[in-house]
């Protein structure tokens, strides 16, 4: 059974439709990528599976008992307020000192424990954050925007690292993007989202897409191929239909 099922999904957020006919499942142990230009609903999609925005149509089935981790944008620390590391993997719940090692070695930061949460590097700080969402052992891992502020080489080792748990937990991830490149490169598969779906599929094929072109330009190919590594492509989605309008509207 899928992790997550999402059947025409329309959701209205005041007076406007922010998302309509949205079909996506995700798999164990699959890493989808959701992109699409600032606006485009893709938090609203992500906020609407874990369960914190109303759908106006549609339904989203999550596996039943799913646990979920979230990884955050960003997350803003008093830098006066002392609070290591270990104590902030303690809150709100208490953990075992072995389980909160572990977590934070599978997020690769297991050095930081005794640190101050305001000392660390920022790349170190979305480490820890990816670590609080290990802790329960999820099965299936959101993220958001979760390397906004690192470089481009911090952004990439953070995205290996998912992969790394992905393969070591065999838990599905979903993310949001802005750094198309190097997020797609990272994923099984990506879907193109502008209020729905443009388009989907592996990453070259959607890089491809005239959907995505027209969002997005012509830039990611070369970059694309930094990061490439092998899939089976036999199942991927074809784009259905040439939706390059709708950049203009
Ligand atoms: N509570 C709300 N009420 C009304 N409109 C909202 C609300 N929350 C979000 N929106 C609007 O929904 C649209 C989609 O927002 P969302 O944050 O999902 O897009 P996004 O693709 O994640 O954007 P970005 O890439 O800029 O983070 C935006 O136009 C936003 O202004």
């Amino acid at each position: 059974m899928s992790l997550i099922s999402v059947r025409d999904l329309s959701v209205t957020l005041g007076h406007s439709r922010i998302l309509h006919d949205i079909n996506l499942t995700l798999d164990p142990g699959e890493i989808v990528t959701l992109v699409g230009p600032n606006g485009s609903g893709k938090s609203t999609l992500v906020r609407a599976v874990i369960g914190a925005v109303q759908s106006t149509r549609g339904q989203i089935i999550r596996r039943p008992g799913l646990r979920i981790g979230y990884v955050p944008q960003k997350l803003h620390i008093d830098p006066t307020l002392p609070l290591t590391v270990m104590r902030f993997l303690n809150l709100p719940k208490r953990v075992s000192t072995v389980r909160a090692e572990q977590a934070l070695a599978q997020a690769g930061v297991e050095a930081v424990a005794r640190r101050q949460m305001a000392d660390l590097s920022g790349g170190q700080l979305q480490r820890v954050l990816l670590a609080r969402a290990l802790l329960d052992e999820p099965e299936l891992l959101i993220l958001d925007e979760a390397t906004q502020g690192l470089d481009q080489p911090g952004s990439a080792a953070f995205y290996q690292q998912i992969e790394t748990v992905r393969s070591e937990l065999g838990c599905g991830v979903l993310m949001v993007s802005h750094e198309l490149h190097v997020v797609m490169a990272a994923s099984d598969r990506v879907i193109c989202l502008n209020g729905h779906v443009c388009c989907e599929g592996a990453p070259e094929h959607v890089a491809s897409a005239p959907a995505y072109r027209a969002l997005f330009g012509t830039g990611t190919q070369g970059a694309l191929a930094l990061y490439r590594h092998q899939h089976d492509h036999a199942h991927d989605d074809e784009c259905e239909h040439d939706h390059a309008h709708e950049a203009a509207e």
